[in-house]
């Protein structure tokens, strides 16, 4: 079980290339010293950090032959995945790979194709299904990404297979940087790099994605002179397999696009720095077996944890390095700054399954940053519903908990569902809770067995109940579940902005 989040997307402000002081990158809408203002001058802003210029990967003859590289070790296809011959199912060091989208600049000369190999932009579209479509306000260069993502999407596992090979045979030194199996790792890669293609003409979205995703990689290790590295594969990979769409033009777009996506990951990884490290160690205090396969699990950081009840965390274990997963927080913040997490054990969840069955008090395990936006708005009266689905009754809990912190107490009603009444392990404490506070409704709802609580699924559930008009609604549980509730709450008249969860597609991947 993982949780996730949202979010966002990196600004491309269509500068790029080559420019004095900055190498290859060019800072993305950062105004020049002079033109900031003196607060922004401060040294406590943590510079921007150049990196060297990116090279082309191999030669033109290359590029026009289909074979591939001999694949660098986990470079391997999908066929040789982790979940056939036993070896962990990974997220990669980076949840995407050290950058998203890709970008090469120099050795133009070398990237070129004979204008008869490449026909024009306008020549090749993608189908009117395509989310590739670019809108009629979209930018030249994000009609020229979007239409190189619509031609690649539909191969993307030869694309991506293609890049790691690429960089793992040119780039041996960055090999460590990624878990053993590598197939989770290359999804996420390409959905980055769809997400910041898709992102790129909405600069305040973008920027809050890939500020995250460079905040999240500091624990990856990711350095700054990793990102060349990635921007001369990615863009090797797209001359590869773009062949209608890629030409002079969509290779600038990519290299400007890559070089403002990487200087936003690279400058939020340095200002994060100035405040928080880039992991945390964790030792294992509690380790509470509730049912043969969930486990609470209570662990003290070695620094102070700063969170938001509602949110999450990634999770890595001594047993699989550089294989992360997704926590919610089950307690909103203690006094006593320890942390706890439910955890379902799931088949072939080598993660879950080393939590669960051989985690003990003393083992230390190490956490990434807070994330996530599935937080309560304190300034808000509207009540709480609250649909929690099996061990994603953890982030509800917390939820509840904050609500009673703050001392406004709101009408918080809890729908906390489970396959069979056995399954429904934490409902002893979540009672406890509603005993203690008269604010709060709890009711448990049962879909596969019998009960004595409330029989059928969680969105039907709600339907029962009501009027929801003046609640905001959080869902936490499965994707199926989050899907039908989301329907079901906007049915019974909750505004979809008043509705929230963490990301169904992070959930999914989570689950696999
Ligand atoms: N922040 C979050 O959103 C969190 C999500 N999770 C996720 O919650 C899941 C928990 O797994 P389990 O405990 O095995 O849950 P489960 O499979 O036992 O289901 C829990 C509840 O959800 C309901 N449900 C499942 N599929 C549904 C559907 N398609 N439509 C309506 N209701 C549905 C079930 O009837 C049951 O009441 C994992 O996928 C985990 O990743 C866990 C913690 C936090």
């Amino acid at each position: 079980m993982d949780a996730p989040t949202t979010t966002s997307s990196a600004g491309s402000d269509g500068s790029g290339g080559n420019s004095g002081d900055w190498g290859w990158f060019t800072p993305s809408r950062k105004p020049p010293e002079d033109q900031r203002a003196p607060d922004q001058q401060s040294d406590e802003r943590a510079p921007s950090r150049p990196v060297n210029p990116i090279r082309p990967v191999g030669t033109e003859a290359d590029r026009r032959t289909p074979a591939a590289p001999a694949p660098g070790p986990g470079a391997g296809d999908r066929r040789g995945d982790n979940r056939r011959t036993g070896g962990p199912a990974n997220t990669g060091p980076a949840n995407t790979g050290p950058a998203p989208t890709g970008r090469a600049a120099t050795g133009r000369e070398e990237h070129q194709r004979p204008d008869e190999a490449a026909p024009a932009p306008q020549d090749v579209r993608p189908g009117p299904d395509s989310p590739f479509v670019a809108p009629e306000t979209a930018s030249p260069d994000a009609i020229l990404l979007r239409r190189t993502m619509a031609e690649v999407e539909p191969i993307s596992d030869k694309v991506t297979s293609y890049f790691y090979a690429l960089l793992f045979v040119q780039h041996p030194e960055l090999r460590p940087l990624f878990p053993a199996a590598m197939d989770a790792q290359r999804d996420r890669l390409f959905k980055a790099i769809l997400t910041a293609a898709r992102l790129i003409d909405d600069p305040d979205i973008l920027t809050d994605f890939l500020s995250r995703l460079g905040r999240g990689h500091r624990k990856y290790g990711t350095q700054p002179e990793h990102y060349p590295a990635v921007g001369e594969c990615l863009i090797g990979a797209l001359t590869r397999y773009a062949v209608t769409t890629w030409n002079d033009e969509a290779e600038a777009a990519w290299v400007r696009a890559y070089t403002a996506i990487s200087q936003i990951m690279i400058d939020a990884s340095a200002e994060d720095e100035l405040i928080a490290p880039a992991w945390w160690q964790a030792e294992v205090v509690e380790h509470e077996s509730r049912t043969h396969d969930i486990a609470v699990i209570t662990v003290r950081p070695d620094q102070p944890y700063p969170f938001l009840a509602g949110q999450y965390t990634s999770l890595e274990t001594p047993w699989w390095p550089r294989v992360w997963r997704h926590y919610s927080f089950a307690s909103a913040p203690r006094t006593d700054g320890l942390l706890s997490f439910h955890v379902k054990a799931v088949p072939a969840g080598w993660v879950s399954s080393a939590l669960v069955h051989r985690a003990r008090p003393g083992d230390v395990i190490r956490l990434g940053p807070p994330a996530g936006s599935m937080t309560v708005d304190h300034a808000s009266d509207n009540g709480l519903l609250c649909l929690g689905g099996g061990t994603g009754i953890a982030p509800i809990k917390a939820l509840v908990e904050d609500v009673a912190d703050h001392g406004r107490h709101r009408p918080v009603e809890v729908f906390y569902g489970a396959r069979n009444d056995h399954d429904l392990y934490d409902i002893d404490t979540m009672l406890r809770l509603a005993q203690r506070h008269p604010w709060l409704a709890v009711r448990p709802v049962v879909s596969d067995g019998p009960t004595n609580g409330l029989s059928g699924r969680l969105p039907d559930a709600v339907r029962q109940y009501g009027p929801w008009n003046a609640f905001d609604a959080y869902l936490s549980g499965p994707p199926g579940m989050i899907r039908s509730g989301v329907d079901a709450l906007v049915g019974v008249g909750i505004p979809s902005h008043r509705i929230r969860h963490d990301s169904i597609e992070e959930l999914a991947a989570a689950a696999e």
